[in-house]
């Protein structure tokens, strides 16, 4: 792959931080003055005027997703070795414009490489069998291939699992296997013999990630006798009216306080209580509103648990009286983002070209599987159709959607029968498939004052690049506010964003692609 033709020659394309700071652009809106979005999807944020209760959880229709598929889990369960390219080679010209990113994708290092780098998240001292765990779980973890614990779960679970059970707030990097870890504790401490009641309970802000978790437990407690998991979500008719047996419940946190108050799922013998992505649940007006519900039902004792990829300190003292004397686990900013993930963006003269580009990109959106993130639902569907009109196969999830509806099309995408999903920041957290090589942000992610939201950036792109694989994300601007709350979120992080070159398109292609070969030719390397 070739850099710019000429990298010493003044660039048509100036740098972000030139577009940010040229004169003509004065008149951006100041970013407090900026209109709150009116769809609850496109942000996050306490004390918003009319804010819907619970955005993934109310708005959905019901789906009996009581047993929900674990196959894709099974399947994708840490078969491979990983391939590390090592892209360096960003270089600045001269002039300051942004050059396209060389990759130097043809250094390889496989997942037991990167577990010994003592600065990588994945990075563990021990083994699993030094954390005491049983030897059924030992079994299921084996069977999905863990071989070494990642560094949060090396030092969460000793920490989750002795006793007396203390409360934690745990923060990890996107992708560095969090749910293993409040799972692995979860299994450590309830009792599969004879009790038909609820014992612990996971709350996750949308269906498809409750529905993903139930699915992890389910692989992970393959070997353990008269176990069973049950899933809190919107359901249909049918199902309604269900008491819930199970000794695990995994749920959305308006179904489940709707659970409790009807006394079907009896929550006096629960004794562990996981928020996952617990940033935004308790952010949320609605989602934590409901969240300080559920709690307030569960037997004062319980162990509570707090883990995310992001804290953002607005949040941790809300965090902090919500686990009280929780032990902490936590990352400074510039530590948060994923080492495997190229972040590039796309400089576009205006809406219509932020389209045009998005549609040449089609081709190496493909090459695995892509999530195309959007601000609302209606531009969602919108570009959706425009896509279809140019001949593009691109499937659409939103929380407008059906439950079951909503199920399906996630399976799809799981199981690669649709490559390319448009989405908003419902699929933003958690979502764990490992074919996504390429994230692209359509819209850069703002809070409900219409800030830049760096986390929510974060999870996003954290859709890629999971436990040590390589991904890429792009993303795209078009105007002085998008050009501001792009550069905001690369000063957050302290991270280069990496201009590419649009005036040479081939180049552009050929960059993501060598990026994402490296990403696919890792994906075949057998582990150690
Ligand atoms: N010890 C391990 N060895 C190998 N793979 C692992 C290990 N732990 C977790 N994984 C895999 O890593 C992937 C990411 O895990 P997980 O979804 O729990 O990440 P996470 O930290 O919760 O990410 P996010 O912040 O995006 O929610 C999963 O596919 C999981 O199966």
């Amino acid at each position: 792959m070739a850099a710019d033709a000429n990298p010493g020659a003044p660039s048509k394309t100036p740098s972000l931080e030139d577009r940010i700071t040229m004169p003509e652009h004065k008149d951006i809106p100041t970013l407090a003055t900026v209109e709150v979005p009116a769809d609850p999807e496109t942000a996050s944020g306490r004390n918003v005027p009319g804010h819907i209760t619970s955005w993934a959880d109310e708005v959905n229709s019901p789906a009996d997703t009581q047993n929900a598929s674990v196959d894709e889990l099974t399947s994708k369960a840490n078969e491979i070795d990983l391939s590390h390219a090592q892209m360096d080679g960003a270089t600045e010209a001269q002039n300051g414009s942004p050059q396209i990113y060389e990759p130097t994708y043809d250094v390889n290092v496989k997942l037991s490489d990167v577990q010994a780098d003592p600065n990588n998240p994945l990075y563990s001292i021990k083994s699993f069998d030094e954390l005491g765990l049983h030897p059924a779980l030992l079994k299921g973890i084996s069977q999905m291939r863990f071989h070494k614990p990642s560094k949060i779960q090396e030092k969460a679970l000793p920490l989750l699992m002795k006793n007396p059970p203390t409360n934690m707030i745990g923060q990890s990097q996107s992708g560095t296997g969090k749910t293993a870890a409040f799972a692995l504790n979860i299994l450590s401490r309830v009792d599969f013999n004879g009790m038909s009641r609820p014992q612990a309970l996971v709350l996750a802000p949308t269906r498809e990630l409750a529905r993903q978790i139930v699915g992890v437990f389910q692989v992970m407690s393959q070997f353990v006798e008269n176990v069973n998991i049950g899933a809190c979500i919107p359901m249909d008719k049918a199902s309604r009216n269900q008491v819930f047996t199970a000794q695990i419940i995994v749920g959305t946190p308006g179904t489940t306080m709707d659970m409790i108050r009807r006394r079907l799922l009896i929550p006096t013998d629960i004794k562990v209580l996981v928020l996952d992505e617990a940033d935004n649940m308790l952010e949320q007006q609605g989602l934590g509103d409901q969240c300080i519900r559920v709690k307030n039902l569960l037997p004062k004792t319980i162990q509570i648990v707090l883990f995310s990829a992001t804290f953002p300190d607005h949040v941790v003292s809300y965090a902090q009286k919500f686990a009280p004397d929780a032990n902490q686990i936590t990352l400074k900013h510039e530590e948060l983002t994923v080492e495997g993930i190229r972040q590039l963006y796309l400089d576009c003269s205006s809406e219509k070209e932020k389209f045009e580009c998005l549609l040449k990109l089609y081709g190496v959106m493909t090459v695995g599987s892509s999530i195309i993130f959007v601000k609302t639902r209606a531009s969602a569907v919108q570009i959706q159709d425009r896509m279809e009109k140019e001949g593009h196969k691109v499937a659409c999830l939103t929380g407008q959607f059906e439950g079951a509806d909503r199920d399906l099309l996630i399976d799809a995408f799981r199981e690669g029968q649709a490559k390319v999903l448009i989405a908003t920041n419902v699929l933003a957290r958690g979502i764990d498939v490992q074919t996504v090589s390429l994230v692209i942000n359509y819209d850069i992610p703002e809070d409900v004052n219409g800030r830049p939201d760096p986390a929510t950036y974060l999870h996003r792109i954290g859709r890629t690049g999971r436990f040590g694989r390589v991904g890429v994300s792009i993303s795209l601007v078009h105007d002085h506010r998008s050009f501001g709350a792009l550069k905001y979120i690369g000063d957050y992080f302290k991270i280069p964003l990496t201009g590419l070159n649009k005036s040479d398109w081939d180049n552009v292609e050929e960059t993501v692609r060598a990026t994402l070969k490296s990403s696919r030719a890792g994906a075949n390397f057998k582990d150690e």
